[in-house]
């Protein structure tokens, strides 16, 4: 059976958040530690992504297992399960992204925190390997009644602008470095970092019961700021599975994103690798158009199925979590709340009877 989940970006992490999860029937949680996406009580996607989601400056600050662990009791006294991390923090691995000096110094950092995430219990970490990084949004009231909501339209940007020096993963980790542009990235040479990292970390987290879920490219471009994109369309994202075999490599299936991409069929994808086994979490969420101009909608909206999809889940015994992902936000006092609360009893109404 399909297991409800809300994820929480890390100014939501506090008790108030903890209980609107558990009120809106979410059973799991999918906790971001990455403090990029703004907006204290109210998150909104809509802020600062052209120009990168903030600064991060945790350099040295890994995640330790005595603070994994108290929060992970907290969120346990309310009675939810923390099922993953998503995504690593660019201060800690933007060298591993770049090939820079610091790489295998920080492969040892992230080795490290994949263990406690091991020891701490936690199941899962999504991760995204990306120099641009989710970029190129714009936010329009695109959505239903005029919903606030983002979406990517080629002609609106110059998805070729350089990127500079001291930013990747579209946030900066040294604002003292000269804005020169960084050097284009190569397919090639994309998927040899790629691979190099996971064969890296891979047998960590075999060790310590952790397995390492994989988010597509979103917006889903072969090429995006003068580098190439990994997994920006279906048959690309299946190469993840050919770079190993381990138990721990996995999907961190984003619907929506893959909805983006040109070819390729999500009901068909879905089916074969929950079948497999090959999905450690899924974004569920519901979009309108395909690259080159998409926009994200609420969940039942979109060109997607999504009673279709649940069907799919349960039929192969699927025992994952979902999580709405993003929603538009609704015009009242708590957009994003409001939005969650609207995609979860969607969700969780299609779950209990499908
Ligand atoms: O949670 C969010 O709002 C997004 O930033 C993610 O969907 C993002 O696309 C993934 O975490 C990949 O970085």
């Amino acid at each position: 059976m399909p297991k409800l989940g809300l994820g929480l970006y890390k100014s939501l992490l506090n008790k108030d958040n903890f209980n609107f999860a558990k009120q809106a029937g979410a059973t799991h949680l999918v906790v971001q530690l990455v403090d990029y996406i703004k907006g204290g009580s109210n998150p909104t996607l809509s802020e600062n992504y052209l120009n990168g989601w903030g600064t991060t400056k945790n350099q040295g600050k890994l995640w330790e297992l005595d603070e994994l662990k108290r929060l992970k009791s907290e969120i346990e006294s309310h009675g939810l399960a923390w099922e993953a991390i998503e995504n690593f923090d660019p201060s800690h691995w933007f060298d591993i992204l770049l090939n820079g000096p610091k790489r295998d110094a920080q492969m040892s950092d992230l080795k490290y925190m994949v263990a406690n995430i091991g020891k701490a219990g936690i199941p899962l970490i999504g991760y995204y390997f990306s120099i641009a990084g989710v970029w190129g949004w714009t936010n329009k009231p695109y959505g239903r009644g005029n919903a606030m909501t983002v979406g990517f339209n080629e002609k609106d940007i110059n998805i070729h602008e350089p990127i500079k020096q001291g930013m990747v993963w579209n946030m900066n980790y040294d604002t003292d470095v000269e804005k020169t542009d960084i050097n284009p990235i190569s397919r090639e040479e994309m998927w040899d970092r790629f691979s190099w990292f996971l064969n890296e970390i891979l047998p960590v987290a075999e060790e310590n019961g952790v397995r390492m879920v994989a988010h597509p490219d979103d917006p889903p471009v072969p090429e995006m700021r003068k580098s190439a994109r990994l997994f920006h369309s279906i048959s690309e994202y299946e190469k993840l599975l050919e770079v190993s075999k381990s138990p721990s490599n996995g999907f961190e299936f984003c619907m929506g994103t893959l909805q983006e991409m040109k070819e390729g069929n999500v009901l068909e994808t879905l089916d074969k690798h929950s079948k497999a086994g090959n999905i450690g979490y899924i974004h569920f969420r519901n979009v309108k158009g395909k690259v080159p101009n998409y926009r994200e909608v609420f969940v039942d909206e979109g060109d997607l199925n999504m009673a279709e999809a649940i069907r799919i889940l349960k039929k192969n015994n699927y025992n994952g979590v979902l999580i709405p992902d993003h929603s538009p936000e609704m015009s009242c006092g708590a957009p994003w709340h409001a939005s969650m609360a609207y995609a979860l009893g969607y969700m969780k109404a299609l779950i209990d009877t499908v």
